[in-house]
């Protein structure tokens, strides 16, 4: 049988999935990818694979999505690695960088300012700009040098008092229903082991790796996120 091609994204917040995938026997069905989030939409899109850990805002580009599992990337507050970086306050904000390696986080950025703090803004892809996003990894670690920083996980929640999901797993086609059991049976196990994934990446001194994986970011896919998938494509539909 042809094996289920599947990315997944390549930051911190995916290692407990990726642990699941290669300790249980899922590894086994599938060809899988590790790509920035940005590529991660753009292969599900392109269908150059069955199955990615997608940013939710792609979604809108992929015709008969189905999300197949009730675990994504997900934020219940502030996420710690989903960020605008400012050197004014948000109301001084007249110009912002987008990060090529995000979809979801760009566009969120865009409701929040228009919505929630109801501040236009000008793109721009200035070295120089404002404000810009940044999110994975590229973040730990940064939040002290920088006078204005908004945590955007915490913000949706001050806006919406909705938790968020920056990424959720999706297929781009109808898949068996025993492969879908398979995949949710491994990312349970992978988030079940997380003590070990954490022991396994190395320490940093200005970033909590323990304290992201287990609290800041919320794996679990619930009603009140899909709720906030739903009106999070309304606004960005409304830009
Ligand atoms: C919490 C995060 O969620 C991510 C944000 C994404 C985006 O902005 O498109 C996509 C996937 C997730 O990895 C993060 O990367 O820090």
């Amino acid at each position: 049988m042809n094996k289920i091609k599947v990315s997944a994204v390549s930051y911190t917040n995916t290692t407990p999935f990726i642990y699941g995938i290669k300790n249980t026997p899922l590894i086994d069905e599938i060809e899988l990818s590790l790509d920035i989030p940005s590529t991660c939409a753009q292969k599900l899109i392109d269908c150059q694979v069955d199955v990615g850990l997608v940013p939710v805002a792609a979604l809108l580009q992929i015709p008969k999505y189905e999300i197949i599992s009730d675990y994504c990337i997900g934020a219940t507050g502030a996420v710690n690695s989903v960020f605008i970086f400012s050197n004014k306050p948000v109301h001084e904000i007249k110009t912002l960088r987008l990060d090529k390696q995000s979809r979801t986080s760009n566009n969120l950025a865009r409701v929040l300012l228009k919505n929630y703090w109801k501040q236009p803004v000008e793109l721009t892809e200035d070295q120089n700009a404002d404000a810009f996003v940044e999110i994975g990894d590229r973040t730990f670690g940064k939040k002290e040098s920088f006078p204005f920083v908004y945590d955007m996980g915490a913000e949706w929640m001050n806006f919406t008092g909705l938790p968020f999901a920056f990424a959720v797993w999706a297929a781009n086609k109808s898949l068996p229903s025993s492969f879908i059991e398979l995949f949710n049976k491994s990312m349970k196990f992978g988030l079940d082991n997380r003590d070990k994934v954490i022991d396994n990446l190395p320490k940093r001194d200005d970033f909590d790796i323990a304290h992201y994986l287990n609290h800041a970011i919320d794996f679990a896919l619930t009603d009140k996120k899909r709720e906030a998938i739903q009106l999070f494509h309304q606004y960005i539909q409304a830009l």
